[in-house]
């Protein structure tokens, strides 16, 4: 990724958390986690927005226009350019992927019916317990991709074999792409989904931008994915239905992964 595009959209970052709470929480939707979180009892160093179809000018044009009424055009072009480059990148790998799995074929559905938001992160250091390495417990995604960026601050960390936690470190030039829930259900438990966690060593304020990917419509297990040695492992299921499911969920069973209790066979 070019370096300006970085720059431009990590400064947009700070503009954008430097805003009055109450603007901040303008950022609705009907959609569970698009909108603005944060003010945590328990978190209170933690803060996101998201942005609804970032690579449309009429959904960066109105986000931004909520935050600045008065307008706010390097912010407006850093999120839709950004948006724009991470996308074609989410494109070419969901191709190659459906490729290796000779379903190539499955991209022109995927990318006909592809829901991108874009999350914008902040833990801010002032409001951190010195004692403690706080940030983001170990979850995983209900997404179908999630491709995750950091600023200059580390913490992002993701689970490999023997459940061992290594370190994400942030680079301007690369992307953290992990698999998702629907993405695990989609490959019929080829691909697990990636656990991930947030565990900041740094004394200092991280920003970090998340592209995620949602499959607007029915997610079905495609005949090529089953066998006998791989029976089918879920039925089909709605991907924004799952949201809204997981968020009824949630208050009783925070980090779990939820994708088998909703749509296991
Ligand atoms: O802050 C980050 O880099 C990761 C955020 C994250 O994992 C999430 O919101 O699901
Ligand atoms: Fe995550």
């Amino acid at each position: 990724m070019p370096r300006r595009v970085h720059d431009a959209v990590f400064a947009g970052a700070e503009e954008l958390f430097n805003l009055p709470t109450e603007v901040k929480m303008r950022n609705t939707s009907d959609k569970p986690y698009f909108e603005y979180l944060g003010q945590y009892k328990t978190q209170p160093f933690y803060e996101s927005l998201g942005i609804d179809h970032p690579t449309s000018l009429d959904a960066t044009v109105s986000f931004t226009n909520l935050m600045w009424p008065a307008g706010n055009d390097s912010f407006r072009e850093s999120a839709q350019g950004y948006s724009e480059l991470v996308s074609e990148l989410e494109q070419a790998v969901a191709r190659m992927l459906f490729e290796s799995y000779g379903v190539g074929y499955y991209h022109d559905y995927y990318s006909k019916n592809t829901n991108y938001l874009l999350r914008y992160f902040k833990y801010s250091e002032a409001l951190m317990d010195k004692q403690r390495n706080e940030g983001l417990l170990p979850h995983t995604d209900k997404t179908f991709f999630s491709i995750l960026h950091q600023g200059n601050v580390s913490g992002l960390q993701v689970k490999v074999k023997d459940d061992q936690w290594i370190d994400a470190p942030p680079s301007p030039a690369s992307f953290f792409f992990l698999a998702g829930e629907v993405l695990m259900a989609w490959s019929n438990d080829r691909i697990p989904a990636c656990w991930h966690q947030v565990i900041r060593k740094e004394k200092a304020t991280r920003y970090s931008l998340g592209m995620f990917s949602f499959i607007s419509g029915m997610v079905n297990i495609l005949e090529e994915l089953r066998d006998e040695t791989h029976p089918i492992k879920y039925k089909p299921f709605d991907h924004f239905e799952f949201l809204h499911c997981f968020k009824v969920y949630l208050t009783t069973n925070p980090n779990t992964c939820f994708i088998k209790a909703f749509s296991g066979v």
